[in-house]
């Protein structure tokens, strides 16, 4: 069997010639202005500097426009919610992306939950969870929805099969099996602590791999014509999923790199987007 490959690059690039004309209607209508999505990045870490700046980029590519906030590493809890308020209170910012992970003086948790709903486009707010959640509108959380939006598109069915996600953080795997199951799927959550996780594993129609440690999840636990999520990143370029073994026995896998990670730039470019459309009427 050959698998198909969930080709989240190519869907991006599509997805964001599709997003230009879009972007180009809005201009057109509201007087030349453009959305604009606000990124913050705390601290200097290199590989969160790269990926801010790909989401900067990402924007300008369809036609929109990105201001990059960057501040010191010893920026304080009071002073990170100082700027979001601004950012907030700002109507030319249409979304609000608050790079993950802040240095560790900083109660991460309150400022993603001081942006306001509105501008949400990363989808990392416990308001914006919790609709998302009850199956009210909110903007999804841009890596799970990313995935959702992949599998949309490769009509990977999802109703009545178990999904086993491995990982439960809050901006990955909680919202991943939240959206699976508003997609009718029986989800299965694991995390470091699950007993007989490859037996879990072993169950499932979809594996998602959100656990943050390179290749952890071994390709002896995957089924034969599962289908394979790998949410993960490292600098190793690889994943979370020990992918090489699998790419012959199973029905659909997402490569990395190549895979999810474009997928969640193209979310939040779209989500940001979308804010632009309602601000701007
Ligand atoms: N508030 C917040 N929201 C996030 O969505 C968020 C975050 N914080 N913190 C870090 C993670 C990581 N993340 C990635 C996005 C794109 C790629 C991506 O496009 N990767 C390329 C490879 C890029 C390369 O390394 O050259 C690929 O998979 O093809 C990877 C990782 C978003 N995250």
């Amino acid at each position: 069997m050959t698998a198909q490959i969930l080709d989240g690059k190519t869907l991006a690039q599509q997805f964001e010639d599709e997003m230009r004309t879009r972007v180009e209607a809005l201009k057109a209508k509201a007087d030349g202005r453009t959305p604009i999505l606000a990124t913050i990045l705390v601290g200097a870490d290199p590989a969160s500097a790269t990926y801010v700046k790909m989401k900067g980029n990402a924007c300008r590519r369809v036609g929109m426009e990105s201001e990059a906030i960057e501040l010191p590493a010893s920026t304080t809890t009071e002073q990170l919610l100082a700027k979001i308020d601004e950012l907030n209170n700002n109507p030319d910012v249409h979304g609000i992306l608050l790079q993950h992970p802040v240095p560790e003086q900083i109660d991460e948790r309150a400022c993603f939950d001081a942006i306001s709903l509105d501008k949400d486009v990363d989808g990392v707010t416990c308001l914006g969870f919790g609709r998302m959640s009850m199956g009210e509108a909110a903007y999804g959380c841009a890596t799970p929805k990313g995935i959702m939006r992949l599998l949309e598109h490769y009509q990977v069915p999802l109703e009545g099969k178990h999904a086993v996600v491995v990982g439960r953080s809050a901006i990955l795997g909680k919202p991943m099996a939240m959206m699976l199951l508003e997609a009718n799927a029986t989800v299965t959550i694991c995390h470091s602590r699950t007993q007989n996780l490859p037996e879990l594993v072993k169950q499932a129609d979809i594996v998602v791999g959100a656990v943050g440690r390179p290749e952890f999840i071994k390709a002896d636990w995957i089924k034969d014509g599962a289908v394979v999520v790998d949410a993960g990143y490292h600098p190793e370029k690889c994943g979370d999923i020990e992918l090489a073994p699998l790419v012959d026995r199973v029905a659909a896998y997402t490569p990395v790199p190549g895979g999810v990670g474009p997928m969640t730039i193209n979310t939040l470019i779209f989500q940001t987007l979308q804010s632009g459309e309602k601000a701007f009427g």
